[in-house]
């Protein structure tokens, strides 16, 4: 079995059925990561599945209910490698019940960018995501 921390991320956008949009998100915590855009979510507990983990991190830090669809699968059965010891599972997301997501934890700014261009890889996002981000502008095109 593979001792890598499992994280899991959501690929927020408008309408799992014709994304045009997708929300990011700029942490604020700790110091070496803060101020660089990412997926919200984070790692999963003990117990939990992958897909509950990642509803309970988008509820915790964004204040809202997500009905996931696709996984945006990586190389790994664990995702797509993070640093030596974590690995992160992504999956598309589309925001419940008409609730409207607030940066209410570890996050100071979240943005709206369109996928119908490449902005989302103009910004500042932790290294690791770049190649997520190609897999996804190449899987919404
Ligand atoms: N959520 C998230 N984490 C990412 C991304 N890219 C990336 O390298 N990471 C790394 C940063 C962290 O080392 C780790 C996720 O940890 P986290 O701090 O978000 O997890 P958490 O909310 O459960 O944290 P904790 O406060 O319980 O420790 O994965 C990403 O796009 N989204």
């Amino acid at each position: 079995m593979s001792n890598l921390k499992q994280i899991v991320g959501a690929a927020i956008v408008d309408s799992l059925a014709a994304p045009s949009r997708l929300l990011v998100a700029r942490r604020s915590a700790p110091p070496s990561l803060a101020g660089m855009w990412e997926f919200p979510g984070g790692k999963v507990e003990p117990g939990e599945t992958c897909e509950a983990g990642l509803e309970r991190e988008i509820r915790e830090e964004l204040g809202v209910a997500v009905t996931l669809g696709s996984e945006l699968e990586g190389p790994l059965e664990q995702g797509w490698q993070l640093n030596p010891g974590a690995a992160m599972r992504v999956w598309f997301a589309e925001i419940a019940d008409e609730g409207v997501p607030e940066p209410l934890e570890d996050h100071d700014e979240l943005r709206w960018l369109s996928l119908e261009t490449e902005e989302v890889l103009e910004l500042d996002w932790i290294p690791a995501d770049y190649p997520i981000l190609r897999e996804l502008l190449r899987r919404v095109s």
